[in-house]
């Protein structure tokens, strides 16, 4: 069996996306090269227009680079199920269902799962993301919020090889938040690839790498402590660098080093923060 760690989900080889625009062409995204492990949680960040998006759509295939190579693992998914699936951040893409439930099950009927199968998968999908009390509602009549909650099912029920959340969570409350980057926690237990592109900081606290896009260049590739935390005695770090804000508990965590507590592992959630002040002697 090979090992989960090694094997690959996603690839880019050399991978450049440009469009036709006025007066020549316009690229997009710039000479893109990474490797994303089977099983790895990616964060992608990066300002407004700074090419995410365009990104996790030649992810998914959904857009063909202008040149180089997206490479998909050879790990197919099982049965039926979809080798990417992507959340998009406009919670009207792709709603079809009459109700709620519905929604959920005609991409389940659609992939081809069989329909005991098919209804168990919906429910549990709902349930994941808090819909489940409203399965039986018009669609059409959901909050955007509750939209994106749906998209996501649809999504989640399906269990995707590798899931791409593009901003998933922009109109989501704190605690439809915390729904599903549970959701997608307990599906990243199960093996499955996560890439999480946010431009909110305290999501980035989940990941195993994070890559920042700037004017469809990638800028950075590395931990989420070298992007949080300043690096080498700079002064500040990648993601000040960037122009962004960093998350309320590593802004905490830096004053406390600067009065010198030392803190290990350098903390990126809350979490983290508690233990590492606790063990601080
Ligand atoms: N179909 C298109 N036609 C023209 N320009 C486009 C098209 N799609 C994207 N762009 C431009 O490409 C750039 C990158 O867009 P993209 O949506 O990938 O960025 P993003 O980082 O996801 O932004 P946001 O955080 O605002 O969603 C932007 O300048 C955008 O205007």
């Amino acid at each position: 069996m090979k090992n989960k760690t090694e094997a690959l989900a996603v690839a880019l080889r050399g991978v450049s996306y440009a469009i036709d625009a006025e007066g020549g062409t316009r690229t997009l995204l710039h000479e893109m090269n990474m490797s994303i492990p089977q099983g790895q949680w990616l964060a992608v960040v990066g300002s407004n227009g700074s090419g995410k998006s365009t990104l996790a759509k030649l992810m998914a295939k959904l857009y063909s680079a202008t040149t180089g190579m997206v490479v998909h693992g050879d790990a197919a998914a099982g049965g039926c199920r979809p080798y990417v699936g992507i959340i998009f951040q406009n919670p009207d893409v792709g709603m079809i269902g009459e109700t709620v439930y519905e929604d959920v099950r005609f991409g389940l009927d659609n992939y081809g799962f069989r329909p005991e199968e098919a209804g168990r998968l919906a429910m549990d999908a709902l349930e994941r993301v808090g819909l489940a009390p409203l399965a039986d509602m018009p669609a059409a009549q959901l909050s955007g919020g509750q939209k994106q909650l749906l998209q996501a099912a649809g999504c989640l029920a399906v269990q995707p090889e590798v899931l791409i959340f593009d901003e998933a969570t922009s109109m989501l409350d704190l605690m439809s938040r915390q729904h599903l980057l549970h959701a997608a926690r307990k599906l990243h237990g199960a093996g499955t690839t996560v890439i999480w592109i946010t431009q909110l900081l305290d999501e980035v606290a989940a990941s195993d790498r994070v890559v920042a896009l700037q004017a469809g260049e990638m800028v950075f590739d590395g931990s989420k402590e070298a992007f949080l935390y300043p690096q080498n005695g700079e002064e500040a770090s990648v993601c000040e660098s960037l122009g962004f804000m960093p998350p309320f508990v590593v802004q905490v965590a830096r004053k406390l080093m600067e009065r010198g507590m030392q803190l290990h592992p350098l903390p990126t959630s809350v979490e983290e923060l508690g233990r590492a002040v606790g063990q601080w002697r």
